[in-house]
């Protein structure tokens, strides 16, 4: 379970309380500047003027110590930010570093994720020679390599081919079907429809609304946080929406 009280950051964020329980993806969606990365970033341990508090299964996650946060949290971060020409396949060694797991484990989770996100053409390429989207995946896998209970990604998909989204939403929803909680930030809301169990709406640095996504996704909630009217289209081979500005 994490549960999170008035957690705020000056001027960004304001006083967010949510509840969610470990097995589900929330998805963590709000126009741009409304305050999605500076939440995920808070709970990633990396804005420390943050009040308020975040409790993982009871444990303070602003009292974690680095070794205490990497054995419980993996978190892909909305920006690729390679400047070192460093190996893909050393990359994904590294993610692992200090996780108290056998080799054999770790080896099992790195092969595994090479081929869940097709890594196997970029192994020994290095990061800054890759495209945007390749490096998002290489950054997808290693949170994959890491197999941590807690999953926080920022806008993962948005960098993607459609493929690649699928393959990406299908993973996350995987993944909290493992048992792990998985928060993702994104901005398209027909995924988010499709795919989330629970929705965290953001607005302005408040949490404007949040529940199942129908309930979320109403056309005051979306003619509030976003200023667009949509039309819902739903089959059952998924959601789609056809939106315009108000
Ligand atoms: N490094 C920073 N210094 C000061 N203000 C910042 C910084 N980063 C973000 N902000 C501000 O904090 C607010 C929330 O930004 P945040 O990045 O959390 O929004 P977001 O919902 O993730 O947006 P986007 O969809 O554009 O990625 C915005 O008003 C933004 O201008």
């Amino acid at each position: 379970m994490l549960e999170l009280s008035n957690i705020s950051y000056p001027r960004r964020l304001q006083s967010v309380s949510y509840r969610a329980p470990a097995g589900r993806l929330v998805g963590v969606i709000g126009a741009n500047g409304s305050g999605k990365s500076t939440l995920l970033s808070i709970l990633a341990g990396g804005l420390k003027k943050a009040k308020g508090a975040a409790l993982w299964h009871s444990h303070d996650l602003f009292r974690w110590s680095p070794s205490e946060q990497r054995q419980q949290l993996a978190y892909l971060s909305q920006k690729n930010e390679f400047h070192e020409p460093v190996r893909v396949s050393d990359l994904l060694m590294t993610s692992q570093v200090n996780l108290e797991e056998s080799s054999q484990t770790l080896t099992a989770w790195r092969e595994r994720s090479i081929d869940d996100f097709h890594l196997q053409t970029l192994m020994n390429r290095s990061i800054t020679e890759l495209s945007g989207g390749e490096q998002r995946r290489v950054m997808l896998a290693c949170v994959n390599a890491m197999n941590r209970p807690l999953i926080l990604a920022d806008e993962p998909i948005a960098s993607l081919d459609l493929n690649y989204q699928l393959l990406v939403m299908d993973w996350l929803k995987a993944m909290s079907g493992q048992g792990k909680l998985v928060l993702v930030a994104l901005h398209d809301l027909a995924l988010a429809a499709q795919y989330c169990d629970e929705l965290m709406l953001l607005h302005e640095g408040q949490l404007l609304a949040s529940g199942e996504p129908n309930q979320v996704l109403s056309d005051t909630n979306l003619a509030l946080a976003y200023k667009v009217s949509v039309d819902w289209l739903c089959n059952r081979n998924g959601v789609a929406m056809l939106a315009r500005r108000l």
